[in-house]
This record gives C-alpha cells, sequence and structure tokens, in this order.
C-alpha cells in the first residue's frame, strides 16, 4: 500500500446530455502531498474526486489510488480513503455523537473504541458542546467540520474532500484549514482537496493543478504558476465605456493582443517591465485623449493566473 494517487489519460463522459466533464486528465499525487485540483463552477472537479474515490466508472484511462485499480479493486481502494462530499446524505434526527460512533461501528470499533472515537474527534473539529444536538440544526459550518470529522474516523491514508469550505465564513473556513495542514503535516495524510478559492489553494497546497473545462491548463508549486505569467500586473480603469473600448485597442497594439484582458470593467494586462511599459502605455492614451480613472502597478496572485488561462482558453475556443 502507498498513499499516492496516479491519474493516466482519464475521462468521463456521461451519456446524459452527451457532456465530456473529464478529458484526457493524467496526474500524480505523491504520497504526504497536499495537492489541490482548483477551477471554476461545472470544471469537472467533482467528477474526478467521483471516479477516484470509486464512487462513478470513469470511461476512460486508468487511475490508481493507494496503488490499487479503482475499477477493479474498489474495495481495496476504499479501505484507504477518506471522502468529504458536496452533498452527503445523513439523517437530520442523529446527533454529532451517535452519527460518529455510527461511522465508527461500520469501520469495525467495537461499542467502547467507537464512542472513544468519537469523542476524539468532536474535540479535534471543536464540536465536542455541539455533540448532543440533532445534525438537522447544524449551521452549515459546523455540518462541514463534522463532515470532516466523519471521513477521519478510519484514520485515512489518502484524503479526498471536495470543495470543503464553500459556502463557509471566514473563521470556520480557517478551522478547517488548520485541521487539514495537521493531519497533512503531522499524519503525513496524503490530501486531495477541490477548490474554487484561489487564496485556499495557494495557502494550502504543496502543488495545485488548474482545471477547466475538463481539461488540466497548468499545474505547479503556487510560486512556479506565479512565475509562469510573467513579473508585473497592469490594471486600469476608464471614465467611460468607449474610452475603455478604444485604450482596449491601442494598448493591444502596443503589447500584442493576448496581452490585454477586459474583464469586470477593467483592462489588465502583464508584463515583464511592469514600470517602464506603464508610463509607454499612459502616454499612448494620454496622446489619444482617453480619460483613465486608476492604474495600479502589482505582482500577480493566482487569481491573476487562474484569469489569464481561462481567458486564453476562451479564445483558442
Ligand atoms: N450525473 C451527471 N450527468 C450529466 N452531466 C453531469 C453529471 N455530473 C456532472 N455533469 C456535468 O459534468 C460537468 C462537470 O461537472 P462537475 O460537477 O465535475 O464540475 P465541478 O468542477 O465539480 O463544478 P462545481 O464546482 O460546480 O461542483 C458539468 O458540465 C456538469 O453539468
Amino acid at each position: 500500500m502507498n498513499g499516492k494517487i496516479e491519474v493516466e489519460h482519464l475521462s468521463k463522459t456521461f451519456k446524459k446530455g452527451n457532456v465530456q466533464a473529464v478529458k484526457d486528465v493524467s496526474f500524480t499525487v505523491e504520497e504526504g502531498e497536499f495537492f489541490a485540483f482548483l477551477g471554476p463552477n461545472g470544471a469537472g472537479k467533482s467528477t474526478t474526486v467521483q471516479i477516484l474515490t470509486t464512487l462513478i466508472n470513469a470511461t476512460g484511462g486508468k487511475a490508481l489510488v493507494a496503488g490499487h485499480d479503482v475499477i477493479r479493486e474498489p474495495d481495496q481502494v476504499r479501505r484507504y480513503i477518506g471522502v468529504a462530499l458536496q452533498e452527503t446524505g445523513v439523517d437530520p434526527d442523529l446527533t454529532g455523537r451517535e452519527l460518529l460512533e455510527l461511522q465508527a461501528n461500520i469501520f469495525g470499533f467495537d461499542k467502547g473504541a467507537a464512542k472513544k472515537r468519537a469523542e476524539e474527534l468532536l474535540g479535534i473539529v471543536q464540536l465536542t458542546k455541539d455533540g448532543e444536538r440533532r445534525v438537522g440544526n447544524y449551521s452549515g459550518g459546523m455540518r462541514r467540520r463534522l463532515d470532516l470529522a466523519l471521513t477521519l474516523v478510519n484514520e485515512p491514508k489518502i484524503l479526498f474532500l471536495d470543495e470543503p469550505t464553500t459556502g463557509l465564513d471566514p473563521s470556520n473556513r480557517m478551522a478547517i484549514w488548520k485541521e487539514l495542514r495537521r493531519l497533512n503535516e503531522e499524519n503525513g495524510t496524503t490530501i486531495f482537496l477541490t477548490t474554487q478559492y484561489l487564496e485556499e489553494a495557494d495557502s494550502l497546497a504543496h502543488r495545485i493543478s488548474i482545471i477547466n473545462a475538463g481539461e488540466i491548463v497548468a499545474t505547479g508549486t503556487p510560486k512556479e504558476l506565479k512565475a509562469q505569467i510573467g513579473n508585473d500586473l497592469i490594471t486600469m480603469t476608464f471614465k467611460s465605456k468607449e474610452d475603455m473600448l478604444n485604450a482596449e485597442q491601442l494598448m493591444s497594439e502596443h503589447l500584442g493582443d493576448s496581452e490585454v484582458i477586459n474583464q469586470n470593467g477593467k483592462l489588465t494586462c502583464y508584463v515583464e517591465d511592469g514600470a517602464k511599459q506603464l508610463l509607454t502605455l499612459v502616454r499612448i492614451l494620454d496622446e489619444e485623449n482617453i480619460e483613465v480613472e486608476s492604474v495600479n502597478l502589482s505582482s500577480p496572485t493566482l487569481d491573476d493566473i487562474f484569469l489569464k488561462i481561462t481567458s486564453e482558453q476562451k479564445e483558442e475556443e
């Protein structure tokens, strides 16, 4: 047994609607690695998690989890993994403690051991004082923390988390982040996490793959990904839409088409020598009497990379 995830040319087409949700995806997650799958709604993140956790079958390619084939040896795979999916159906009438004890029973703990494990896990996810409340009355954040505790009952070697913090307030998000970091660092748990939040992937993961429309479009450490898009980022806003469109044209002529992105009323561009380019651009716009409202020069964040890669893809399509 190893704590690796090995994926080769994985594809999934849903017959219903003929949707190709995952297209020829390959990656490896090393034992003990914290890996994030980052992508927008509908990118194929949940589908990939469902395939890797044996809940649905791929229509092409191959995946090994903990050294076992997800299609031929699903029972072996399930022995070593923990899964927290986006929607979990639990009985709302049971208390948090009862649910944890039930889960421990399913994993073969006897009554005493199940009680002990439930107590430990309630402590880890800071739900000890809410353990006797019915899960139906838990808040969203409490539910997520309970979901995480449920996945930890059998001390999985590999943990799959599908958007574990979506919709949570900052303090609940921080509590989950802290626990995930601890599991990865202290227990050596391999973690595969999907997220739409760039700062989440940036802050937690050793490596990130960006997935868009079923395809991996970039992979690297957060630092490598940031380095991919050039040194500096210039952002400008304009007094009017007309000025913005004219500026877009002029800036594209100066910098080359692919370098200027028009998004949410702003123009952004990635350049090697930010300060020098900024002066040139302002001069060009001024000559044409285009009124610039604000100008900003900064280093790129993961957010910017994501925007750049996905907008390049849209252009290709
Ligand atoms: N059971 C299904 N039948 C048909 N199409 C599906 C099914 N499940 C997912 N899809 C489609 O596959 C694509 C990928 O969906 P998926 O849920 O994997 O994306 P996601 O990245 O997890 O998005 P989100 O962040 O919204 O959860 C979408 O177009 C979705 O509509």
